[in-house]
């Protein structure tokens, strides 16, 4: 019986990841629980799934939640050191890092030292602390297994070949609910518009990543870290059908593709039992139903976002977390409409212009250019 813990339960990918343990109960069990503020749904994922202990980010809700669950054998924790403690319970075998954005970054960090493997979601830790992470994960011999879907199937398609082998890797885009615009047709876009995405029902921040295609960019960066490669040997490939979710082109010119339903449970499925596959319930890919697959080259014009990250990168060290740290206030302030969607990418320009960039950050660095970086947005929209 392998026993879970997931950092950030009531999300897209928390409850996508509850149902793959529900389809295998001889097989996968929760140990631990943490989400930000649902306590509502958080409930009764304790009341179904019996984890040791849970915990909430909001110090408020989990004294609610410890009252409301007063009849169960669960402990109950909040804060930062609640998730360090949920995520290194010494009976969790793997952590699904399912929270969004940079806070996943100490958890997951604490989870590694505590030797827990990682079914990494969580793209902005790696995007902002790679080199650390990475690093660690060599030194407590703990694996780093992919979940999001273009790094699962990059991941299915290695087969655990090195990345010597890799030529190219070919990492596909939807293109998002905004493909084929122009910039004066993205000026007054709504939240509403940017909310739909073509093919993925997932979590608000990462569905605006995908509209503005920074999301592929994080997803760049991701890659470079996980498998070690060259920015030069990632191309970016937009296939608006999300059937083909990645490929890799090895030395000898042969591409191999993960192919498949859009449905984020078998990443995450692939990352729980690897290396093993098991049967899941969900729709099978009818190659007649989908006739066509097409392929464009990516607009960075247009969706300068991507370009910028593709900046960040080559750029290193501390730039990353800038440009990672100015996307997520800036589609927080979109979301809450206080700003126009074309304001995202220019907030991350201006936050990286004036970064003062550091070559080999530590935690603290990362933090700190993180903090800088909301105060600077703040004084100026
Ligand atoms: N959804 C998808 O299909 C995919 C997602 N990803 C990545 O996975 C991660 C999660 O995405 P997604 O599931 O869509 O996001 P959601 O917004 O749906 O869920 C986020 C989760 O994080 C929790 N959370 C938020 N803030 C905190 C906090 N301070 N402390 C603890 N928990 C917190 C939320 O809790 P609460 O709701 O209680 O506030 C919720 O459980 C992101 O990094 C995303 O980029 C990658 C590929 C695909
Ligand atoms: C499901 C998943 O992994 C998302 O990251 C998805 O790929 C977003 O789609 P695009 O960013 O390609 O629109
Ligand atoms: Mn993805």
């Amino acid at each position: 019986m392998k026993k879970i813990a997931i950092l950030g339960s009531t999300g897209s990918i928390g409850t996508q990841t509850l149902d793959v343990i529900s389809q295998h109960p001889q097989d996968l069990s929760v140990a631990a629980l943490a989400a930000g503020s649902n306590i509502v749904l958080l409930e009764q994922q304790i009341r179904q799934y019996h984890p040791l202990i849970a915990a909430v980010w909001d110090a408020k809700k989990a004294a609610e939640l410890k009252i409301a669950v007063s009849d169960l054998d669960v402990k109950i924790v909040s804060g930062m050191e609640g998730m360090i403690e949920a995520v290194t319970l010494p009976e969790a075998d793997i952590v699904v890092t399912a929270v969004v954005g940079m806070i996943g970054i100490r958890p997951t960090m604490e989870a590694i030292k505590a030797g827990k493997d990682i079914a990494l979601a969580n793209k902005e830790t790696l995007v902002t602390a790679g080199h650390l992470i990475m690093q660690m994960a060599k030194d407590y011999h703990v694996q780093i297994l992919p979940v999001d879907s273009e790094h699962s199937a990059i991941f299915q398609s290695l087969k655990g070949e090195h990345a010597s082998g890799i030529r190219r890797i070919l990492l596909t885009a939807s293109g998002g609910p905004f493909r084929g615009k122009t910039l004066d047709e993205l000026a007054d876009v709504r939240v509403e518009d940017a909310l739909k995405h073509p093919n993925w029902s997932m979590g608000h921040k990462i569905t605006i990543d995908s509209a503005t295609m920074v999301n592929k960019g994080l997803e760049v960066i991701e890659a470079k870290w996980l498998f070690g490669v060259d920015l030069d040997q990632i191309q970016v490939v937009v296939h608006p059908q999300s059937v083909i979710h990645s490929a890799v082109e090895f030395q000898d010119h042969a591409v191999i593709a993960q192919l498949g339903t859009p449905d984020m449970r078998l990443p995450i499925q692939y990352a729980l039992f690897y290396p093993e596959r098991k049967p899941l319930q969900s729709e099978a890919l009818d190659l007649f139903k989908l006739h066509t697959m097409t392929f464009e080259e990516p607009d960075l014009g247009t969706f300068r976002g991507l370009a910028l990250a593709y900046e960040a990168a080559r750029r290193g060290g501390s730039m990353p977390t800038a440009l990672n740290a100015a996307n997520e206030k800036a589609v927080a302030m979109f979301l809450d409409r206080k700003i126009r969607f074309l304001d995202i990418p220019e907030i991350i320009s201006e936050c990286m212009a004036a970064h003062q960039w550091i070559d080999h950050p530590s935690l603290e660095d990362i933090l700190e250019t993180e903090q800088w970086t909301y105060r600077y947005i703040e004084s100026r929209w």
